[in-house]
């Protein structure tokens, strides 16, 4: 049996979270350069838990400059197996306002600009993902919303855009055109991440806007986004209590098989592996390495 250990990734508006027991700060280096900022420590009922705030706490970063392997790294040597991302986006379809929640199940990446793999010319590795989502973290995070009487939506694709800048109205509905529910900056290459590091990972996107294609939000504004942000990541932290005792009871192996994602996907041969590449892939591919 495992013992989870619970990840938890806070998106725009959520650079802490309440009620963790023995809370602590603290700096984790990985090979990948440095974490977004500190991660903090503690208990939830009794459960482990790490929380890594995406930007950096008063959120420095921007989505294109944020060390994704880093932050998964991090995660994945402070033993979690288990990461729920939380995130602010924008809606693509009238029936998802600003302050509803959508546990997505499928991304579409149109980021560029960022590094979007742990491994590369000396290790060359395919992971699967068809399937980006952990149905089982997906079904805990919506049962969890649902008995905390939270508007919820289980399942919607969420569009992974480069930023900073928002959308063209062209833009946004090109998106809703091919039927994504939710945009956002940040949930890739974070899940192909997670997934390489075969860690189970599931997204509560937290609708702040419509974007620019609704006739009544002609533009996205930062201070618009931030109003219901912060109502979004009130509702985010009682969600997190109230799914992390859940997800924390001791399992088998995860039946989407997330943390299997290795099982043959490396194809570079042993004998022509770099080992200074393999050594840095020590904690994220290790258990199929060596
Ligand atoms: C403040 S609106 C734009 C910003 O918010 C989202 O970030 P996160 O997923 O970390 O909540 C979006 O992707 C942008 O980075
Ligand atoms: N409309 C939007 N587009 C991209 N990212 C967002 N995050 C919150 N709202 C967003």
């Amino acid at each position: 049996m495992i013992q989870p250990v619970i990840g938890i990734i806070g998106g725009s508006g959520l650079y802490d979270i309440d009620g963790l027991e023995d809370k602590t700060w603290r700096r984790v280096e990985t090979p990948w350069g440095d974490p977004s900022d500190e991660l903090m420590f503690g208990r939830l009922a009794g459960i482990q838990c790490v929380f890594l705030p995406r930007h950096g706490r008063g959120h420095p970063t921007s989505p294109t400059h944020l060390n994704y392997r880093a932050n998964i790294d991090a995660l994945k040597r402070c033993g979690v197996t288990d990461v729920l991302s939380l995130s602010a986006v924008g809606s693509l379809k009238a029936e998802l306002p600003p302050g509803h929640f959508v546990v997505v199940d499928q991304f579409i990446d149109r980021s560029f600009a960022r590094e979007k793999t742990f491994f590369g010319d000396g290790i060359v590795a395919h992971v699967s993902m068809a399937h980006p989502v952990c149905n089982r973290l997906g079904d805990a995070l919506h049962g969890a919303a649902s008995g905390l009487s939270l508007p919820v939506t289980r399942g919607g694709t969420y569009l992974v855009m480069e930023g900073p800048q928002f959308s063209t109205k062209a833009e946004s509905e090109l998106y809703r055109s091919w039927g994504c529910s939710v945009i956002g900056m940040t949930n890739m290459p974070e899940a192909k991440l997670a997934r390489e590091a075969e860690l189970c990972y599931a997204t509560v996107a937290m609708v702040t806007d419509f974007d620019c294609w609704h006739p009544d939000h002609d533009h996205v504004t930062v201070e618009a986004v931030v109003q219901v942000l912060l109502g979004n990541a009130d509702k985010a932290r009682g969600l997190v209590q109230a799914a992390v005792p859940e997800l924390g009871k001791p399992r088998a192996l995860c039946p989407c098989g997330c943390d299997r994602a290795l099982d043959n996907a490396v194809i570079t041969a042993p004998s022509m592996r770099d080992p200074a590449l393999a050594a840095k892939l020590s904690v994220v591919a290790g258990r199929v390495l060596g």
